[in-house]
Protein backbone atom coordinates (compact mmCIF):
# COMPACT_ATOMS: atom_id res chain seq x y z
CA UNK A 1 0.00 0.00 0.00
CA UNK A 2 1.27 3.64 -0.78
CA UNK A 3 1.92 5.67 1.91
CA UNK A 4 1.28 9.69 1.93
CA UNK A 5 2.96 11.76 4.21
CA UNK A 6 1.06 15.04 5.30
CA UNK A 7 2.02 17.98 7.59
CA UNK A 8 -1.33 19.38 9.73
CA UNK A 9 -1.65 22.67 12.03
CA UNK A 10 -3.19 22.87 14.79
CA UNK A 11 -3.99 26.44 14.72
CA UNK A 12 -4.44 27.60 18.02
CA UNK A 13 -5.87 31.34 19.10
CA UNK A 14 -7.41 32.20 22.09
CA UNK A 15 -7.95 28.44 23.48
CA UNK A 16 -9.99 27.63 19.84
CA UNK A 17 -8.59 25.30 17.50
CA UNK A 18 -9.04 26.05 13.84
CA UNK A 19 -11.07 23.41 11.75
CA UNK A 20 -11.23 23.62 8.09
CA UNK A 21 -13.63 21.70 5.89
CA UNK A 22 -12.65 20.01 2.58
CA UNK A 23 -14.28 21.77 -0.21
CA UNK A 24 -13.25 18.85 -3.25
CA UNK A 25 -12.19 15.41 -3.65
CA UNK A 26 -11.96 12.10 -2.09
CA UNK A 27 -12.93 13.62 1.66
CA UNK A 28 -14.78 16.65 0.74
CA UNK A 29 -16.90 18.02 3.42
CA UNK A 30 -14.77 16.49 6.12
CA UNK A 31 -13.41 18.21 8.78
CA UNK A 32 -9.32 18.64 9.28
CA UNK A 33 -6.73 20.80 10.08
CA UNK A 34 -5.32 22.37 7.49
CA UNK A 35 -2.26 21.26 5.97
CA UNK A 36 -1.07 18.83 3.17
CA UNK A 37 1.45 16.43 1.25
CA UNK A 38 4.73 16.98 1.98
CA UNK A 39 6.71 17.35 -0.83
CA UNK A 40 10.02 15.62 -1.77
CA UNK A 41 13.16 16.66 0.24
CA UNK A 42 10.93 19.10 1.97
CA UNK A 43 11.75 19.72 5.69
CA UNK A 44 7.99 19.30 7.51
CA UNK A 45 8.21 22.77 8.75
CA UNK A 46 9.06 23.96 5.64
CA UNK A 47 6.23 22.28 3.88
CA UNK A 48 3.71 23.11 6.47
CA UNK A 49 4.57 26.79 6.07
CA UNK A 50 4.18 26.81 2.23
CA UNK A 51 0.54 24.85 2.45
CA UNK A 52 -0.75 26.90 4.86
CA UNK A 53 0.28 30.29 2.64
CA UNK A 54 -1.44 27.67 -0.48
CA UNK A 55 -4.32 27.25 1.44
CA UNK A 56 -5.17 30.15 3.58
CA UNK A 57 -2.85 33.08 2.64
CA UNK A 58 -1.78 33.21 5.75
CA UNK A 59 1.47 32.76 8.23
CA UNK A 60 1.79 30.67 11.34
CA UNK A 61 4.42 30.27 13.37
CA UNK A 62 5.32 26.69 14.31
CA UNK A 63 5.50 26.32 17.88
CA UNK A 64 5.49 22.71 18.99
CA UNK A 65 5.42 19.14 17.37
CA UNK A 66 2.40 17.43 18.76
CA UNK A 67 2.15 14.27 17.67
CA UNK A 68 2.22 11.52 14.11
CA UNK A 69 -0.41 9.85 12.95
CA UNK A 70 -0.41 6.10 11.74
CA UNK A 71 -3.55 5.52 9.74
CA UNK A 72 -4.61 3.02 6.92
CA UNK A 73 -7.37 4.38 4.55
CA UNK A 74 -8.78 1.50 2.58
CA UNK A 75 -6.56 2.73 -0.67
CA UNK A 76 -3.47 4.10 1.37
CA UNK A 77 -1.44 4.73 4.51
CA UNK A 78 -1.62 8.14 5.96
CA UNK A 79 1.18 9.52 8.18
CA UNK A 80 0.52 12.60 9.14
CA UNK A 81 2.88 15.07 11.52
CA UNK A 82 0.57 17.28 13.39
CA UNK A 83 2.15 20.89 15.03
CA UNK A 84 0.42 23.51 17.30
CA UNK A 85 0.99 26.44 15.38
CA UNK A 86 -0.44 30.35 15.79
CA UNK A 87 -0.93 33.04 13.54
CA UNK A 88 1.36 35.22 13.07
CA UNK A 89 -1.79 38.02 12.03
CA UNK A 90 -5.24 37.14 11.58
CA UNK A 91 -5.69 37.69 8.10
CA UNK A 92 -6.88 34.05 6.49
CA UNK A 93 -8.76 33.34 3.42
CA UNK A 94 -10.18 30.26 2.60
CA UNK A 95 -8.62 29.40 -0.87
CA UNK A 96 -9.73 25.64 -1.04
CA UNK A 97 -11.56 24.73 1.94
CA UNK A 98 -15.74 25.47 1.77
CA UNK A 99 -15.92 26.41 5.34
CA UNK A 100 -13.68 26.92 8.43
CA UNK A 101 -14.56 27.06 12.30
CA UNK A 102 -13.03 27.98 15.59
CA UNK A 103 -13.74 25.63 17.98
CA UNK A 104 -13.28 25.69 21.71
CA UNK A 105 -13.00 22.43 23.72
CA UNK A 106 -16.19 21.35 24.27
CA UNK A 107 -17.17 21.94 20.66
CA UNK A 108 -14.55 19.94 19.16
CA UNK A 109 -16.67 17.23 18.76
CA UNK A 110 -19.66 18.85 16.78
CA UNK A 111 -18.15 18.37 13.25
CA UNK A 112 -17.04 15.66 11.22
CA UNK A 113 -13.64 14.64 11.50
CA UNK A 114 -11.52 12.49 8.88
CA UNK A 115 -11.08 9.72 10.60
CA UNK A 116 -7.53 10.17 10.84
CA UNK A 117 -8.05 12.77 13.14
CA UNK A 118 -10.18 11.51 15.77
CA UNK A 119 -7.34 10.66 17.99
CA UNK A 120 -5.63 13.71 17.53
CA UNK A 121 -9.20 15.09 18.22
CA UNK A 122 -9.06 13.49 21.25
CA UNK A 123 -5.42 13.89 22.36
CA UNK A 124 -6.19 18.16 21.89
CA UNK A 125 -8.93 17.64 24.60
CA UNK A 126 -6.30 17.07 27.14
CA UNK A 127 -4.27 20.01 25.73
CA UNK A 128 -5.97 22.80 25.07
N1 LIG B 1 -4.38 18.40 5.44
C1 LIG B 1 -4.93 17.37 6.06
N2 LIG B 1 -5.03 16.17 5.44
C2 LIG B 1 -5.58 15.17 6.14
C3 LIG B 1 -6.03 15.33 7.47
N3 LIG B 1 -6.55 14.14 7.91
C4 LIG B 1 -6.44 13.26 6.89
O1 LIG B 1 -6.81 12.10 6.90
N4 LIG B 1 -5.84 13.88 5.80
C5 LIG B 1 -5.58 13.24 4.53
C6 LIG B 1 -6.52 13.64 3.44
C7 LIG B 1 -5.66 13.53 2.20
O2 LIG B 1 -5.71 12.19 1.74
C8 LIG B 1 -4.27 13.82 2.72
C9 LIG B 1 -3.84 15.26 2.48
O3 LIG B 1 -3.73 15.47 1.17
P1 LIG B 1 -4.12 16.84 0.48
O4 LIG B 1 -4.91 16.48 -0.72
O5 LIG B 1 -4.71 17.81 1.44
O6 LIG B 1 -2.70 17.34 0.11
P2 LIG B 1 -2.31 18.51 -0.84
O7 LIG B 1 -2.87 19.79 -0.28
O8 LIG B 1 -0.85 18.39 -1.03
O9 LIG B 1 -3.20 18.17 -2.10
P3 LIG B 1 -3.02 18.01 -3.63
O10 LIG B 1 -1.96 18.96 -4.06
O11 LIG B 1 -2.69 16.56 -3.84
O12 LIG B 1 -4.40 18.34 -4.10
O13 LIG B 1 -4.29 13.58 4.10
C10 LIG B 1 -5.90 16.58 8.11
O14 LIG B 1 -6.28 16.81 9.26
N5 LIG B 1 -5.34 17.57 7.36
Amino acid sequence: MKTIEVVAAIIIKDEKVFATQRGYGEFVDGWEFPGGKVEAGEALEAALLREIREELAAEIIVKDFLTTVEYDYPNFHLTMHCFICEMQNSNMTLLEHKAAKWLNKGELDTVDWLPADLWVVEKLKEAV
